[in-house]
């Protein structure tokens, strides 16, 4: 199993690309399902998630050419089964994002529940209401959803804001007989990219980007091509980074647009930040001041984020409280950063966390992806050597990460 091995301390500065998001890029190339025209996808990022919805795509008859770097051409001419497997979905929640696309154009779907992970239960409840309430007539057996019908369209309220529920219900909606209108839907700029690449392909979606999407079925979609948007969250991993090591960096083919909450933090914490179309500079001159977080859905602190300011407020000045009120376990991070020096006391959904002067190297065990981040920028900015091991958690969602760090000057390299 591959370990990242970390030597702190190291000054940073130069420049990052930053990869296509893993969060739009899912979702879209699931959409490929609704056409038997081809897809033809750029800026997809490098990742294990992107492969792991490769084989599941491919798996259901889906027709894959690929230059294995950033482009994607999918066609859905010859689709041989409408099942996604327990063997593929257990090592990818997003993989529940084949359900909507596969019901409505073929009729019926089977998707191996997900179930929790490490940040939490992550039901699923949402998504199958709205695929009843358009119609499918849906059964849970054998650890499957089992989905049929003809869906029709409704106006539909979700309990909660969901960002995979807001995106099935998208998707599915686009083939489906009249309107649909999807209220309390998700804003994440990852929802707008799917929605831009579905207006591409003939789907007519308007309010995307606003908590009412509005959808008119059509008959059929057809080919196009799309860029998958800008990660705001290696963006913003990579902010931190810097700032925590005081350094000096220039993140390219990314966009300030989408990470307003998340810019505004780090001007708290001290940083100096210029933006530009496609570019973010961050210029970190002293020790971060500690800031307060709190998550919510976009446009507000993204969860995403958490763990990253958490290990940023660890070595500030002063004292920050961190709230995470979007998933009920998403503070695995903490006693890892604590083995490290940190001083952090979790109280419910909160986490107090006391600026320390250093942390120190140690050996630490990633546990998610967004956790392993922190685990990562603690071991730049640590004294000594830090082994993060379990990094298969990193290559879910972080494109080449040592490739890119080692590049702005850290001290890394990949061990198996
Ligand atoms: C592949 C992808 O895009 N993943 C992102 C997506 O996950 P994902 O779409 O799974 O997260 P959701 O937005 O659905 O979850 C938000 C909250 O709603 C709850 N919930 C959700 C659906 C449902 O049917 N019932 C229910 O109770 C969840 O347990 C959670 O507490 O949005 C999260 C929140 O921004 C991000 O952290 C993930 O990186
Ligand atoms: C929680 C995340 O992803 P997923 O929904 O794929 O688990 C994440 O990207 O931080």
């Amino acid at each position: 199993m591959d370990k990242l091995k970390i030597i702190g301390g190291n000054p940073i500065a130069g420049e990052i690309t930053i990869s296509g998001a893993k969060n739009a890029a899912l979702p879209i190339l699931c959409a490929s399902l609704l056409t038997a025209e081809t897809l033809h996808l750029t800026n997809v990022p490098q990742l294990a998630d992107v492969k792991t919805t490769q084989k599941l795509l491919q798996g259901m008859g889906m027709r894959v050419m690929t230059d294995n770097v950033h482009e994607y051409e999918l066609t859905a001419n010859n689709i041989t089964s409408t099942i996604a497997p327990y063997e593929l979905v257990k090592t990818m929640r997003a993989s529940i994002l084949v359900l909507g696309p596969t019901l409505a154009r073929f009729g019926e779907a089977q998707v191996s529940l997900p179930g929790g992970c490490a940040i939490g239960a992550r039901p699923i409840d949402q998504h199958i209401k709205g695929l009843q309430a358009m119609g499918a007539e849906i059964v849970i057996e054998h650890g499957y959803v089992k989905a049929t019908g003809k869906l029709k369209g409704c106006r539909f309220r979700s309990d909660m804001i969901t960002v995979t529920g807001t995106e099935n219900l998208l998707m599915a909606a686009t083939l489906a007989e009249g309107t649909t209108i999807l209220e309390n839907a998700a804003r994440e700029p990852e929802v707008v990219d799917l929605a831009e690449c579905l207006i591409k392909m003939g789907a007519k979606i308007s309010g995307h980007g606003t908590d009412t999407i509005t959808i008119e079925g059509v008959k059929e979609l057809h080919g196009a091509s799309h860029a998958i948007v800008a990660d705001r969250i290696e963006t913003g991993t990579f902010l931190v980074a810097a700032a925590a090591a005081q350094g000096k960096v220039l993140l390219k083919n990314t966009r300030a647009d989408i990470l307003g909450a998340v810019l505004d933090k780090l001007t708290e914490a001290g940083a100096y930040i210029e933006t530009g179309d496609t570019w973010i500079s961050l210029d970190m001159k002293q020790r971060p001041k500690a800031v307060d977080i709190r998550t919510l859905e976009y446009p507000a602190f993204p969860t995403d984020m958490q763990a990253q300011f958490t290990l940023l407020n660890s070595i500030a000045e002063g004292t920050g409280v961190i709230t995470e009120t979007i998933f009920e376990n998403r503070f695995m991070h903490v006693p890892e950063l604590a083995r490290m020096g940190a001083k952090i006391k979790v109280d419910g959904h909160s986490a107090i966390v006391t600026g320390v002067e250093k942390l120190s190297g140690a050996t630490v065990m990633a546990t998610d992806l967004r956790a392993s981040a922190s685990l990562v920028i603690a071991g730049m900015i640590a004294e000594g050597e830090t082994i993060v091991d379990r990094i298969y958690h990193l290559d879910r969602g972080y494109e080449h990460i040592e490739t890119k760090l080692a590049g702005v000057g850290v001290n890394i390299e990949r061990i198996s």
